[in-house]
Parts: structure tokens; sequence; C-alpha cells
């Protein structure tokens, strides 16, 4: 059985893009066209998030499609690296922007922008410094090198504030020990949408990805 997500309110802060699944699919869009079907399929579901990644040419014209002809799917950006890609996300109509590291001028930009953001962070020095910044949610990668579930719970302790969406190397088999930490909103990742199921159009498997990921459950 499938279910259909709920129309998604746009996210306000990056904490809120933590909170509207407990899986952010993390999607290489190579032809335009595959975007709206692909968040589609995604959304019956019952996943109401996607990060639609810079990383193909198609990537910001896919945003700038699933943001106009996807009602209730909140559509972020991914693989945002310089200030200008950030505006241009931004313009194209991304509700978020997630960034695989936090270099300082990247940071000012999207908060100049004020567009919502995780920010990415592999250390403490690089977590409490977006902190210092007012920005408490955040990505952890790449996760299953960088020390995976039980780095973020070390972390926990004397951080308490900082929220984390886990990114690199997390497939169903571990996305459950993430989930079970108090301080990790969502997990992100590529399992969802298969490249040969996206490059092949088959909805079917990504709808049927889509709702088992659905069903895992954050800790909070
Ligand atoms: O493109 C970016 O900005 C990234 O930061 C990398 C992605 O988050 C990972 O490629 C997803 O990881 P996998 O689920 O292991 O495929």
């Amino acid at each position: 059985m499938t279910t259909t997500a709920t129309p998604a309110l746009a996210p306000r802060t990056g904490a809120e893009v933590l909170d509207v699944a407990p899986v952010v699919p993390v999607v290489v869009v190579e032809e335009v066209a595959q975007a709206v079907p692909l968040a589609q399929a995604l959304l019956r579901g019952g996943i109401g998030v996607i990060e639609i990644t810079l990383r193909s040419a198609a990537g910001l014209e896919a945003i700038r499609a699933v943001a106009a002809e996807v009602p209730g799917m909140v559509v972020g950006a991914g693989t945002v690296v310089t200030p200008e890609q950030a505006l241009a996300v931004t313009a194209a109509g991304a509700s978020f922007v997630v960034t695989p590291g936090s270099p300082p001028r990247l940071v000012d930009a999207v908060l100049d922008l004020g567009i919502p953001a995780l920010c990415g962070t592999g250390t403490l020095t690089e977590m409490l410094t977006l902190a210092e910044r007012g920005l408490t949610a955040m990505k952890f990668f790449p996760a299953e090198v960088s020390g995976g579930a039980p780095y973020l719970s070390a972390v926990h302790g004397p951080c308490p504030q900082l929220r984390f969406c886990p990114t690199g190397g997390i497939s169903p088999a571990n996305a459950a020990s993430y989930l079970a930490l108090p301080n990790v909103g969502c997990v992100g990742g590529s399992w969802l949408t298969p490249k040969d199921a996206v490059a092949a159009g088959d909805w079917a498997r990504v709808e049927a990805l889509a709702a088992a990921a659905a069903g895992l459950r954050t800790a909070s």
C-alpha cells in the first residue's frame, strides 16, 4: 500500500527541513523531463521533500520544474558549492539549499539570501562555527566514513543544541541506527532513486522505495 504525502508548507529554517520526512532523497537528474515524474513518484510514496543536486547539467532546470509543477513537494538544491549557485537555485525556486561543506563565503551567501540551509560539516569545529552563525541544523557528510552514527552520538553529549541530516553511505541497512539518535532529524541518501530506475522511467520502483523510506521512524 502506498500513502500520499500531505501538501507541505515551505520550510522557514534548516531545522524545519529536518522535520519534513525521515529521508531526504538526494537525486541526480540527467534530463529535465525526468524531474517532475520522479518527484511525483516520491510524493506518492509519502516522501514530501527532494534534494536535486547540481551534479548534473540539468539540475538547475530540474529544480525550477519541480518547484513550479509539483505542489506539495519541498524542493531543495544540493551540491551547492559557490555563492553564485546559491543565488541561482534561490531564483529557480528552491525552498532550501544543501552544501557539502561550509566555506565562509558560501555560508555568508546563504545567510544573506535568507534561504533555509543545511550546510555541510564533518568536524566539531565546523559544527560549532556554523552554530556561531545561528545555524544549528546541518548536514553531516560524508557520514559513514566520518565516523557514522557513533560519531554523532558522541557529539550529542557536549553539543545537544545541534541537529543533523547525515548523508553519504546511508542505506536501508543502516538508516535506522542514525534515525534512533536524538540529534538526527532525517538522513539523506541516493538509494530512493537508483540510476537505472530513473533512466528507465520506472516510477513504480521509486514510489515503492519512497514508501519504505517514509515508514522509517525518527527518535523524536
Ligand atoms: O552531492 C552532494 O552535495 C553530496 O554531498 C553528496 C551526496 O549527499 C551523496 O552523494 C549522497 O550519498 P549516497 O547516498 O551515499 O550516494
